[in-house]
């Protein structure tokens, strides 16, 4: 599917909230799986990755019964989980991969796990190393590196693990096979990553403490069910507050969005390019703060954008990377080599969609090098089946005159199936 897109010299006001966070999404429907009760879940983001968890846990015999963004989980616990009878696809998601690979290998039963051509590429090594060294009997193309994976779940053994990359998808994972062992399981990092597994474990009743960047968690401790509201979604809210601060005459305000300080990275590069945003924060629900941001059109500035802020903006980098090419100055984006194991290696896609869409932007093994003031052309473009890179572009196409086509829109139904309806609303 070819999408043209032709939004130029409009600019984007009004009030919008997005949809709900994926990442919280995914675990409400996989924590509350594994607790006995009935969990009640608010604002679910129904994109497609968030789906293929719930169509995981349906397949391991849980009651999922959803109303629009309204998801019941109706389940018995762990002993209640089936056994699948048919190999579990899990589409385009890294998160419900790794997680799930935590769980299933302390199930007692045997489980196949494949996704689409994206994921396939991905690594999951990150995940099946540490739970080898746990005891789980995994076995994928090499070696366990890429799916298909199977998976012989198994009584394991609690790890203290320190994650070598800064990733909250291992970090997770980890801790739900420790959740389901006996002992004591304790996970480490360099960097802080998102940490809604911890807030939402804990909500499940969990015996889960943190001390700076380490977690512990005491395993077979049962979950009891727990109602989730679901914050908006920062990292799809990032593509309208860039928007707004890029196009002339914009104001936006995006209403009730998760301000996990772990996912606040975007505000902090905002605020330092200059960009005109308040915050209003307003609430907190289930350990995440919730608020309000508005942002005016500015005149951004570059920065150097390295370090700890980056697994807080690891998804957010391809717009910033479009908000940089509008700014005054060259920015400089370190430390995110992370970048390369995403839907597509994010730092050629980023830099070959930015550059046929006229900017100046040079890839580095472990970031990106990207010129301001650039004016964008039309052209032909491709998200390359990346949600991210296809959003990007549709905000892209509001900075020129000309048509820009977009090859494969349709994968942005991963995390925002409603991207475009809100741009609509938004354009003036
Ligand atoms: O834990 C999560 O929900 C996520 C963690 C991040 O991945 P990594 O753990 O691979 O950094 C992020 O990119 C992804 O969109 C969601
Ligand atoms: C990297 C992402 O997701 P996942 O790893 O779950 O596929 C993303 O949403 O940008």
């Amino acid at each position: 599917m070819v999408k043209k897109l032709l939004f130029s010299e409009k600019s984007l006001r009004g009030t919008i909230s997005v949809p709900g966070d994926k990442s919280i999404s995914h675990r409400a429907v996989m924590f509350g799986s594994l607790a006995k009760g009935k969990t009640m879940i608010t604002n679910f983001l129904a994109g497609e990755d968030c789906l293929s968890t719930i169509e995981a846990f349906e397949t391991m015999g849980v009651k999922i019964t959803r109303n629009n963004q309204t998801v019941i989980v109706e389940s018995e616990g762990i002993e209640g989980l089936k056994e699948p009878l048919v190999p579990i696809n899990l589409g385009n998601s890294g998160t419900t991969a790794r997680l799930l690979m935590g769980i299933l290998s302390a199930l007692p039963f045997h489980s196949t796990l494949y996704g689409d051509a994206s994921l396939t590429k991905r690594p999951m090594d990150r995940i099946t190393i540490p739970l080898k060294e746990m005891g789980a009997m995994i076995d994928g193309r090499e070696n366990g590196k890429y799916l298909p994976i199977a998976i012989r779940g198994s009584k394991l053994q609690p790890i203290h693990y320190h994650t070598p990359m800064k990733s909250a998808q291992v970090k997770s994972g980890v801790l739900l096979a420790g959740l389901l062992t006996d002992g004591k399981t304790i996970v480490e990092e360099d960097t802080k990553t998102r940490d809604h597994t911890e807030n939402m474990l804990k909500a499940f009743g969990a015996d889960l403490t943190v001390e700076g960047n380490r977690v512990i968690i005491n395993g077979n401790i049962p979950l009891s069910s727990c109602d989730i509201e679901v914050p908006g979604d920062i990292s799809s809210a990032a593509f309208f507050l860039v928007a707004a601060a890029i196009t002339p005459g914009s104001e936006v305000k995006i209403e009730n969005v998760g301000l996990n300080p772990t996912r606040t990275g975007i505000i902090d590069v905002l605020k330092l390019m200059g960009v005109a945003i308040t915050l209003e924060e307003k609430r907190t629900v289930g350990g995440e703060p919730i608020g309000d941001i508005t942002v005016q059109s500015s005149n951004p500035k570059a920065a150097t954008i390295e370090g700890e802020i980056i697994p807080r903006i690891i998804d957010e980098i391809p717009i910033i990377a479009l908000l940089a090419s509008q700014a005054d100055g060259t920015t400089v984006i370190r430390d995110a080599e992370e970048l390369r194991y995403k839907e597509t290696d994010r730092i050629e896609s980023v830099v070959t969609t930015l550059r046929a869409l006229g900017a100046n932007i040079e890839p580095t093994n472990d970031g990106m090098i990207i010129e301001g003031n650039a004016n964008l052309t039309g052209a032909k473009t491709n998200s390359y089946g990346d949600h991210r890179i296809g959003m990007m572009i549709a905000i892209a196409s509001l900075l020129t005159e000309d048509t820009v086509e977009l090859h494969d829109d349709k994968c942005i139904a991963v995390s925002y199936p409603t991207f475009f309806d809100d741009l609509n609303k938004l354009l003036q």
